[in-house]
């Protein structure tokens, strides 16, 4: 493994050197310097708390609108967790497999060790006691993430502590794991209370801020207020209303003016259909449409049960052909904003020897792109996949075109992998499902709201966009834009322990935090709630 990463590593310096002549001979090194620099992250101020939180070890949980880089700083908190203890003692979960795959990490239930099957709180205990395995990762755990909360229940939240505090024989809230848990109540619920739009009993617990040990379970609960998706403050206002279900005439009327002033060519754009059983039809039929030579892309697959692990995360067969639309579904260079969620049209199908020139596909600014460490493992590309051994070639709605390698879907269990499948990391996106685009940045989508069936959808699908610009929206209806009443209740919660300490005794992170970490007179008596109040603006109602 170590061989084939300095091979590639080598390989690609090689490449910069060796492609390129006259001044830029030297300019791989010197972008890969630039690029470190330049990667420099100017995290919020409530970003730099939670970071800092994270670094005295206090269990977190971050909620914020859409856009406003929940995912983004949790993948540095990771990272920090990583360092701060081992990365064996440190657990990447997430309540979807989608969501658990995009932080290359596992879902919460595979985890615990709980199976899918109901079962009351002693006997889902015994029967993680009875996994040796899993009994070992709780007792290893340290920090546990949590991402995309808002599709967790009440009763599992409950259940998961329960199990942490038993099995570790530590009577502190999750045995004593640090806690980092993310997501937005008003986003996709769990899928429980699917079809809904009705209210639920008083008593009938739903959601994970539910759970009796939710609020004992953090030290800090921060809403971060700073949207980074979108930068227009009307289109921001505007998501805001939807988000909180309150869609006035006000609203109505800024939508329909803005609606005649867009002109983009919509057949180009994904349609966003709550239902995948349209999503299949609609991108079945404009394929056909097309009449062109259609490539199947097979994933390679190794572990036994890598096909029914992977279902519904990346599929095993990926028909594509010749002015498909497609969408990324990983992360392959932020920095060009080739993230997952970026569209783009293929254009070709380069032959395998023609993919690293290809790489080196020139930025706008007339710079070179160079393959990074990162890029190092999907060096190996596996020529079996496609017949010919020909690699789609997509240009991306932003202007890059670039030539797609294969890229590496895992699934672990504890620090073991037991299934992986490499696919072209593309999905056809003339159309795509709302609970398949949580998460994901789209620059333009179409979406008809008016086959919203589910609290949040509306909201999911129109937050995608950066701007009004890239929205085309029909059938948007008021009494379908619903935010669920318990979900504003919580975050009216917040909001009032937010006002109770407006003015709290503002901590500002310093730059070496770790040593020391919390510049607070008489820090020895500062148990949980102290420590919350001081911290920061949005804390628990405990
Ligand atoms: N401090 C920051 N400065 C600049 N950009 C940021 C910052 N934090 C996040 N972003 C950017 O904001 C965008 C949205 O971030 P991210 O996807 O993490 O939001 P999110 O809150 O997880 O959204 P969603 O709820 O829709 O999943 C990303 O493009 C990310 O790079």
């Amino acid at each position: 493994m170590l061989g084939t990463r300095l091979f590639a590593t080598a390989l690609s310096v090689y490449r910069s050197f060796s492609t390129k002549s006259g001044d830029k001979v030297t300019y791989g090194v010197q972008k890969i310097y630039k690029r470190k620099k330049n990667a420099r992250i100017q995290w919020t101020d409530q970003q730099k708390q939670i970071i800092y939180a994270i670094r005295g070890r206090k269990s977190v949980f971050v909620t914020g609108s859409a856009g406003t880089g929940k995912t983004f700083l949790l993948e540095h908190i990771i990272k920090l967790l990583r360092k701060q203890y081992r990365p064996s003692q440190v657990f990447v979960t997430a309540s979807t497999g989608v969501a658990a795959c995009a932080l290359k990490g596992q879902t919460l239930h595979s985890f615990a060790g709980i199976g899918f099957q109901m079962a009351d709180r002693d006997t889902l205990l015994n029967r993680v006691f009875s996994d040796r395995k899993a009994c070992s990762r709780w007792k290893k755990a340290k920090a546990l993430v949590i991402d995309e909360t808002s599709m967790l229940d009440a009763q599992t939240f409950d259940n998961l502590e329960f199990i942490a505090r038993n099995i570790r024989q530590v009577d502190s809230p999750w045995g004593g794991i640090q806690l980092e848990v993310s997501g937005d109540f008003f986003q996709l619920p769990p899928v429980k209370s699917k079809g809904c739009f009705q209210n639920s009993s008083k008593d009938d617990k739903e959601f994970a801020f539910e759970a009796d040990c939710w609020n004992s379970s953090f030290h800090l609960q921060v809403e971060l207020e700073e949207v980074h998706r979108q930068s227009d403050p009307q289109f921001i206002k505007l998501l805001q209303s939807i988000r909180r279900g309150k869609v006035g005439p006000e609203e109505l009327e800024y939508l329909e003016r803005f609606r005649s002033l867009t002109t983009t060519d919509s057949s180009m754009v994904p349609e966003i259909y709550p239902r995948n059983a349209d999503v299949k039809r609609v991108n079945e039929d404009r394929m056909k449409s097309l009449n062109n030579e259609v490539l199947v892309y097979s994933a390679v697959d190794s572990g036994i049960e890598a096909r029914r692990k992977l279902e519904g995360i990346v599929p095993y067969e990926l028909a594509l052909c010749l002015g498909a639309r497609v969408m990324l579904t990983k992360n392959l260079n932020p920095w060009r904003k080739l993230v997952n969620g970026a569209t783009g049209t293929i254009v070709g199908f380069s032959n395998i020897d023609g993919v690293n020139e290809d790489m080196f596909t020139d930025d706008e600014d007339g710079e070179e792109d160079v393959l990074t460490d990162d890029d190092v493992d999907d060096e190996t590309i596996d020529v079996a996949m496609s017949r010919d051994g020909l690699l789609p070639m997509v240009e991306f709605d932003m202007g890059t075109t670039m030539v797609i390698k294969p890229a590496t879907w895992v699934v672990k269990e504890g620090d073991k992998v037991v299934a992986e499948r490499k696919q072209i990391p593309l999905m056809l996106a003339w159309a795509v499902s709302i609970h398949k685009c949580q998460g994901m940045t789209i620059d333009r989508l179409k979406t008809d709201l008016s086959k919203v069936f589910e609290y949040g959808m509306a909201y999911v699908a129109m937050s995608r966009v950066r701007s009004l610009e890239g929205l085309h929206l029909s059938g948007l209806d008021p009494f379908k834009i619903k935010a669920h009443p318990k979900v504003e209740r919580f975050y009216e919660s917040l909001a009032i322990e937010k006002d109770e300490n407006c003015e709290p005794d503002y901590i500002k992170p310093k730059e070496d935090s770790r040593s020391i970490p919390f510049d607070i007179p008489n820090k020895k008596s500062f148990g949980r709630r102290k420590f919350r109040f001081s911290l920061t603006r949005l804390v628990s109602s405990r």
